[in-house]
């Protein structure tokens, strides 16, 4: 089955997700063409550029407009820009604001977009309509995460960064991109969104930025210590539109792996990896890792402590079984799960977080079902359907967070919500 992996260990921002689907399509020319006919009105210009990071070649795209790359905001990973606005808080509400305008400031001039706006330029597109629709999804996403940080409609948001020129680009590139891709099942790793603050037209904001971190519900990600913001509300966007599991690389017979890059340079090579290859249509088999350490003088708080500092680090699972040590002592096991690159970072992270002096590793071999995600309506709201197949059995599932968070907003029970679907 032809499988479409994103390795986002980096992060991911439009310009990189549109540059790592380019290296591995085969249509290049066409891509090129059909962007650039489409957008020719808006004064845009994309290219391709081959850029180094680390020794490792891949390619960075240049969203050019009116000859000016990427004009009001740069996806890089740090972004340094601010809009010196002397309004307190850029989501617009009011009723005259419901078109686009403009501020004209010293030193810039920036324009607000409505998410109606944004989507009436993407009607407008010389593109096929499945690109469009595609590209409308993705803006529903990053317009339903605007509203519930900002507490307002769909309709009274506006956009800053993300309703750019150059921000559509990076969104109908990368639908396009897919388009001529086609891959049969998508899935990406866990998220790298770094840490610390990111200025925007916003402010100063926390990283993950509010609108990434909505987009990120039901998502596995980390910090890490990587200080500024690595994933954007448009790369969060972009993948949950398609990735339908966040998990590791199943095993698969590699064709083409391509490599984005980002502008800024950190010591790891700033990029997201695509690899696009053959998985088995039955499941998948892979080996992971199991760390684990017998503890007996740490306290139920910091037992928790150490627990959610390895799920955060991209644990697969931790989890503590109690036992009876030696000395007549009540202890616990403490257990990791997680892919076998990870060793040493997580056996760093045991040593720091718990008191113990010895650790003990175990590899299993692992099978899994192929997981993929289907999206059912009920007049509270989509609750996402797992279905895993292989091995001759199919299975489905709804997923327990969508339940659990219907089942909260309205004060009803999970049967209640489970009956919706019936
Ligand atoms: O444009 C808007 S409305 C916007 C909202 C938010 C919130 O978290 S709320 C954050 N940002 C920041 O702007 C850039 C956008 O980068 P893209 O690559 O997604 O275009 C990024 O730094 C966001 O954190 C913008
Ligand atoms: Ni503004």
């Amino acid at each position: 089955m032809k499988t479409l992996y994103f390795e986002c260990k980096m992060g991911a921002a439009g310009d990189m997700l549109m540059a790592a689907l380019y290296e591995i399509c085969d249509q290049k020319e066409l891509f090129l063409q059909t962007m650039n006919q489409a957008f020719s009105e808006y004064g845009i210009q994309i290219s391709a550029e081959e850029s180094k990071k680390c020794g490792i070649s891949g390619t960075h795209m240049h969203v050019m407009i009116n000859g000016e790359e990427e004009g009001v905001h740069v996806h890089e990973h740090v972004h340094t820009h601010t809009h010196d606005h002397t309004e307190a808080e850029h989501v617009h509400t009011n009723e005259h604001e419901a078109a686009e305008h403009h501020h004209d400031e010293s030193s810039h001039a920036h324009t607000h977009h409505s998410y109606q706006s944004v989507l009436a330029q993407i009607e407008h597109l010389q593109l096929p309509a499945q690109v469009k629709a595609d590209a409308a999804a993705i803006y529903r996403l990053i317009g339903e995460a605007e509203s519930a940080v900002h507490n307002t409609t769909l309709e009274q948001i506006h956009f800053h960064e993300v309703g750019t020129l150059d921000a559509l680009a990076d969104v109908c590139g990368c639908a396009l991109l897919m388009y001529l891709i086609t891959p049969e099942k998508v899935f990406a790793s866990p998220l790298h969104v770094g840490s610390g603050f990111v200025k925007c037209a916003h402010g100063i904001l926390p990283v993950p930025a509010p609108a990434t971190a909505e987009l990120l519900k039901g998502i596995p990600f980390y910090t890490g210590s990587i200080k500024g913001e690595l994933l954007t509300p448009t790369g969060a966007a972009i993948l949950r539109h398609y990735v339908e599991g966040f998990e590791e690389m199943p095993v698969m017979t590699l064709e083409h792996i391509g490599c984005g890059m980002g502008q800024k340079d950190f010591e790891t090579a700033n990029c997201v990896r695509t690899f696009l290859g053959d998985v088995q249509a039955n499941g998948y088999d892979d080996k992971i890792l199991s760390i684990s350490c017998n503890l007996d003088d740490m306290t139920g708080e910091d037992i928790s402590f150490a627990a959610e500092t390895l799920l955060n680090a991209g644990a697969l699972d931790v989890y503590t079984i109690p036992i009876q040590m030696k000395k007549g002592r009540p202890g616990i096991i403490l257990t990791c799960l997680c892919a076998l690159s990870e060793k040493e970072n997580f056996t760093n992270l045991f040593f720091q977080h718990t008191t113990t002096r010895g650790i003990r590793y175990a590899v299993y071999e692992r099978v899994k079902l192929v997981s993929t995600f289907e999206t059912k309506e009920t007049p509270y709201g989509k609750i996402r359907i797992k279905k895993s197949s292989g091995y001759h059995v199919d299975h489905e599932k709804p997923e327990f967070e969508d339940l659990k968070a219907i089942a909260f907003k309205q004060g009803c029970s999970l049967k209640d919500v489970r009956n919706l679907l019936d």
